[in-house]
């Protein structure tokens, strides 16, 4: 199975239509590839909050129309990353599309971690409940959007759902970028699934974004990074690799669930 991540750049001097029609043209151009990943919320910009507001869509709105097209022209299975959700009660959301080669929506994944603390996407969005698997022909993707990648529970909870390729769609910024890099190993080693993680390139919001998108095998080896410029990374997957991980180093089953804690039950 070949993917392919775009890295696109995200840069206020650019439209938000413009870019649409250009992360159009760069997935159409991916026709070669069976997978094809934009990241997080490369509409308006993941650090972009002021502009959240006038940039929201409803699901069905022009990134979902224009990237259904792409999905169908190209022939390819699209995760369209994320863009900025406005549903019907007014709640915004940062959520991601999944598509098929006939350009169906088959998933839309609601970030269920939101960023910022107490500014930004923490306090303007509402936030996902639901873990989001999607079966593809050769593997089941586990769907994950930036931040989500420090909340191991997440992606141990989309493994048990049956998630053998961990895809995170993301706009991580450059000040940690060694954070992005070790963690998505982290999940790929600890899951012994693929990760394939996708960032942007570009400054927005004044963040400067950390690029490097990274595919990590089940064994946690890097199977490419891109550079910190737009670019497209382009990868080959072996499903069977995640089922021959598992069957040969049988950690996953190994899981001791269930355990209580010391502390409980002792007076304080
Ligand atoms: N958009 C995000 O979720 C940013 C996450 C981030 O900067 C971090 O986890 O660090």
């Amino acid at each position: 199975m070949r993917a392919s991540l775009i890295q696109i750049a995200v840069d206020p001097d650019e439209s938000v239509e413009a870019r649409r029609v250009r992360a159009a043209s760069l997935v159409v151009a991916q026709r070669v590839a069976d997978l094809v990943i934009l990241p997080e919320l490369w509409p308006v910009g993941a650090f972009a909050y002021t502009a959240f507001a006038a940039e929201a869509e409803p699901l069905e709105g022009p990134t979902h129309e224009a990237m259904a097209k792409a999905a169908a022209e190209a022939g390819v299975w699209l995760h369209a990353g994320s863009f900025v959700e406005r549903a019907e009660d007014g709640t915004l959301y940062n959520t991601s599309l999944v598509f098929s080669p006939e350009g169906e929506r088959v998933a839309a994944y609601r970030k269920i971690h939101r960023f910022g603390f107490d500014q930004g996407e923490a306090v303007m969005m509402g936030a996902g409940e639901e873990l989001v698997t999607v079966a593809l022909p050769d593997t089941t993707l586990g769907l994950a959007t930036c931040y989500d990648l420090r909340f191991p529970e997440q992606f141990r909870g989309l493994v048990d759902a049956g998630a053998e390729t961990l895809v995170v769609a993301a706009g991580w910024p450059e000040r940690r970028r060694s954070h992005w890099t070790l963690l998505a190993q982290a999940r790929a080693v600890e899951n012994q699934a693929y990760v394939l993680a996708v960032g942007t390139a570009g400054t927005h919001g004044d963040v400067q974004q950390a690029g490097h998108s990274i595919v990590v095998d089940p064994w946690g080896e890097v199977l490419g990074q891109a550079g910190a410029d737009e670019e497209v990374l382009t990868v080959e997957l072996d499903a069977d690799k995640v089922r021959a991980t598992r069957e040969q180093f049988p950690a996953l089953k190994d899981r001791r669930l269930g355990l209580t804690s010391p502390l409980r039950g002792r007076p304080h």
